[in-house]
C-alpha cells in the first residue's frame, strides 16, 4: 500500500479524507487489492439496491452453514447469474439453482455486467454474483476465494450500505494483513497476485451510511466460475 497517497486510508481506524466537493476519493491499492472509492454514485447505488430488492424477493436470502460442522455463517446470502455460490454440510460449490426454492438464480442485470466490464479487465462475462447481507454484527472470517476454475479471472466487489472494515493478507493464511474501509459505492478488484489473497470482513460500522434504512451492509462479488 502506498503511503504517499493522501486518500490512502491506511490502517482501519483512519478516516477517509473528504475532498469536500463531492468528488470520490482517489483509487488506491492495498496488498494488491485495487479499490475505487465511490465507483457507484448515490443514484447508481439506489438503482442497484432496487434491483437487489427484486432479486431477493425471487431468490430469498439463505443462511449458509460451514461444511462438516454445520455452523451457520453470520452473513446471509443469495446470488444472481447462471451460477450461485452455496455452502452447506456437503461443502462449498457453485450451482445453478437456489438451495431452498430450487429455482434458477435471477439474471445478472446490465448494471453488474457493466461494472464487470469496467473493472474486471477480463474478456468473458461473469457467471455469478454472490450477494452477502451483513446485518449489524455480522462478519466474514479470513478466507480465499478459490472455488472457481480460472484464477485468471478477477473477483470484482461492490459495497452498499454501512462501511466495512475489510482485511486483506497474502496467499498464505499466516501472511501479514492490512485493513481498510469499504464504503457504500466503493468497488474493489482482486486480480493477479491478489486474486488468491486471504481476506475477510472484521466488522460493519453502524450508522456510516443512510442507503439502507435499517442499517447493515450488502456486498456483491462478481465472479467467473468456469473456464471460458
Ligand atoms: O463482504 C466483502 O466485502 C467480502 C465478501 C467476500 O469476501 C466473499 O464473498 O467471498
Ligand atoms: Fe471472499
Amino acid at each position: 500500500m502506498s503511503g504517499s497517497n493522501p486518500n490512502d486510508p491506511g490502517a482501519g481506524a483512519a478516516p477517509r479524507l473528504a475532498l469536500g466537493d463531492g468528488r470520490p476519493a482517489a483509487p488506491f491499492s492495498c496488498l494488491g487489492a485495487e479499490v475505487r472509492p465511490g465507483h457507484l454514485d448515490a443514484a447508481a447505488q439506489r438503482a442497484l439496491l432496487a434491483i437487489l430488492r427484486e432479486a431477493v424477493a425471487d431468490a430469498p436470502l439463505f443462511t449458509p452453514v460451514m461444511p462438516r460442522t454445520g455452523q451457520p455463517f453470520s452473513v446471509r446470502m443469495t446470488n444472481l447469474g447462471p451460477l450461485g455460490w452455496v455452502s452447506d454440510r456437503d461443502g462449498y460449490r457453485y450451482q445453478p439453482t437456489h438451495p431452498e426454492t430450487g429455482r434458477p438464480w435471477p439474471a445478472l442485470p446490465s448494471a453488474l455486467l457493466e461494472a464487470w466490464a469496467a473493472l474486471g479487465g477480463y474478456a468473458h462475462p461473469p457467471e455469478a454474483c454472490l450477494v452477502n447481507w451483513y446485518a449489524p454484527g455480522a462478519r466474514m472470517g479470513l478466507h480465499q476465494d478459490r472455488d472457481e476454475q480460472d484464477f485468471d479471472a478477477p473477483v470484482v466487489s461492490l459495497s452498499l450500505g454501512d462501511s466495512a472494515l475489510f482485511r486483506i493478507g497474502g496467499i498464505k493464511r499466516r501472511d501479514p494483513t492490512r485493513s481498510f474501509r469499504l464504503h457504500s459505492g466503493d468497488a474493489m478488484t482482486l486480480a493477479g497476485d491478489a486474486r488468491l489473497a486471504f481476506h475477510g470482513v472484521d466488522r460493519v460500522l453502524p450508522g456510516t451510511s443512510d442507503l439502507l434504512p435499517q442499517g447493515g451492509r450488502l456486498n456483491l462479488t462478481l465472479r467467473r466460475v468456469t473456464r471460458p
